[in-house]
């Protein structure tokens, strides 16, 4: 098959580790800074075009698109979609992802658990917003942040209101969250290729932190999960409607509550502690759901 994998630097590890895999079972792949793709936008012909050279039709595309880059990555996404490619996570998928209050909205509505979660628009209600989801301690957070920034824990009801004051006066948007403190700064991810949890790490945050983020000093080691958080992180993916995504837990005395889902996870910590293959199994599931040569011929 041809494979395009979008990403901004094709030397991350992911994107190297995807490349690999496609490689090693005989499929062609392009990697292709989504920033340097341009599009015709045309009912009869769609076409995407890379640095002066109309692109080929691609079976399947791997969308690498980091938060920064959501709104045009994923139109990008989109064209291939018309044009027929297989997309491992489609353009709306990942966009409903990249907004914490519309996955959490959505996730609410399919009943799963989740930890107990406020937005507000005004200042006034800033009071009552924190009395909704249980007083200090709280977590004031982005709502479109990743890599643990942005994630704020405010230890009184003094400090919470200063965090989400300081925020505000950013005009950022951001969500109050029910402090989980029995995970003890420590979440699980799971992550889900297709219709399996393929592998699970635990995360600890560092020391003095409660942020158990691998890119903020947090440290993995697999994950024993039981069938209900299988169950849940499967179900968490699919209302997202995301083939591969990270799905991270925390296990409170409720039982587990899902905290999000990543729709670009990053390989390198789980494959590393797990020893799993995860590029490979990616590969195999666009191998068993591309369909190959396929064209969409739009208007025709
Ligand atoms: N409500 C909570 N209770 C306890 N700990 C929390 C809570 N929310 C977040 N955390 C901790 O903070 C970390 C970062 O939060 P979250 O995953 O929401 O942020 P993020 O910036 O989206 O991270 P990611 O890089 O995983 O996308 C979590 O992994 C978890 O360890
Ligand atoms: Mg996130
Ligand atoms: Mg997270």
């Amino acid at each position: 098959m041809k494979i395009a994998v979008l990403s901004r630097d094709g030397t991350l590890w992911s994107c190297k580790r995807l490349r690999e895999a496609a490689m090693r079972r005989g499929h062609f792949v392009e990697i292709l800074d989504p920033l340097s793709c341009y599009m015709n936008i045309n009912p009869l012909s769609p076409s995407m075009h890379y640095k002066g050279r109309k692109l080929p039709h691609y079976d399947a595309v791997i969308p690498r698109i980091g938060s920064a880059i959501t709104f045009y990555g994923t139109a990008v996404l989109r064209q291939f979609e018309m044009m027929g490619s297989y997309p491992l996570n489609e353009s709306v998928a990942i966009t409903r992802a990249r907004d914490k209050l519309r996955s959490l909205q959505l996730m609410a509505r399919q009943g799963i658990d989740l930890p107990v979660t406020g937005i507000a628009h005004s200042p006034d209600d800033t009071s009552d917003l924190i009395e909704m989801v249980g007083g200090a301690p709280l977590v004031v957070k982005l709502v479109e942040g990743t890599q643990g920034i942005g994630v704020v824990l405010a230890e009184t009801r003094q400090a919470a209101e200063s965090v989400i004051d300081a925020f505000r006066g950013l005009n950022a948007h951001i969500l109050v969250q029910e402090y989980i403190k029995e995970a003890k700064g420590r979440d699980v991810r799971c992550l889900v290729v297709g219709d399996r949890v393929v592998a699970a790490i635990e995360r600890q945050a560092k020391e003095g932190d409660f942020r158990s983020n691998l890119h903020r000093g947090g440290v993995a080691r697999v994950a024993d999960i039981t069938p209900r958080e299988r169950e849940i992180a499967l179900r968490a993916a699919s209302t997202m409607g995301l083939d591969v995504a990270g799905v991270d837990i925390l296990r409170s005395d409720r039982g587990p509550l899902v905290m999000e889902v990543n729709a670009s996870p990053g390989l390198e910590g789980i494959e590393n502690t797990t020893g799993i293959d995860i590029a490979t199994l990616m590969i195999q599931w666009i191998e068993k759901n591309a369909r190959p040569g396929f064209c969409l011929k739009i208007g025709g």
